[in-house]
């Protein structure tokens, strides 16, 4: 067998075993699930970041809570505040990176909102301090992390914790997360 064959399965092997490990954070995506569409319905709206893949993993999720998942359903409210290239260099030259989403959640977020970070360090300064301007103003927060949930799961009111070291695995199994709760969100709107 070739050295990039056992490389591929290696690879696929460590992504089913992160993704055979969410058997226990089951209840955690059930109670974020609950959270986000009692949200919805009482009228709030769900603000969500992150860096790298995790902005995208960000975008891909409003994308489909604002558009739809799977069911026909009137549009509902999500925003990834990793699109504006405007705001993300202004406040960033202004103020510093670690800001970005900080600055954003003050200037939007409401008491009644949902507040999702996603880091799979769970260190992220910029998403640590988003969502300690998300507790401050009184809305809930969810953090979405890897491997010990970092600071994250410590300030975060929910947190849902993929249990590997790895970024990939993680982000992997992030998405898998992502579109469960997009599943359950579309299911009750
Ligand atoms: O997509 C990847 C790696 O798969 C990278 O872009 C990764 O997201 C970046 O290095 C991030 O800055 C990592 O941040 P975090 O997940 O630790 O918060
Ligand atoms: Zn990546």
């Amino acid at each position: 067998m070739s050295e990039n064959i056992k490389k591929i399965e290696s690879i696929f092997k460590s992504h089913l075993d992160t993704i055979h490990k969410l058997s226990s954070v089951i209840n955690n995506v059930n109670e974020v699930a609950d959270i986000i569409k009692k949200t919805l319905h009482a009228g709030g709206k769900v603000l969500i970041f992150g860096n790298g893949g995790s902005a995208s993993d960000s975008q891909h999720i409003a994308a489909e809570i604002v558009g739809r998942f799977v069911k026909e359903r009137k549009g509902l409210p999500a925003i990834a505040l990793t699109t504006d290239t405007s705001i993300l260099t202004a406040v960033g030259n202004d103020y510093g990176f670690e800001h970005i989403f900080s600055r954003q959640v003050e200037a939007l977020c409401l008491k009644n909102d949902v507040v999702i970070g996603i880091s799979t360090s769970g260190n992220s300064k910029n998403v640590v301090k988003g969502l300690e301007k998300a507790n401050a103003l009184g809305a809930i927060t969810i953090g979405l992390t890897g491997g010990d949930g970092g600071l994250i799961k410590k300030i975060s009111n929910h947190s849902i914790v993929v249990d590997s070291n790895e970024t990939a695995r993680i982000q992997e199994a992030h998405i898998l997360i992502g579109h469960t709760l997009c599943e359950l969100i579309d299911e009750n709107n």
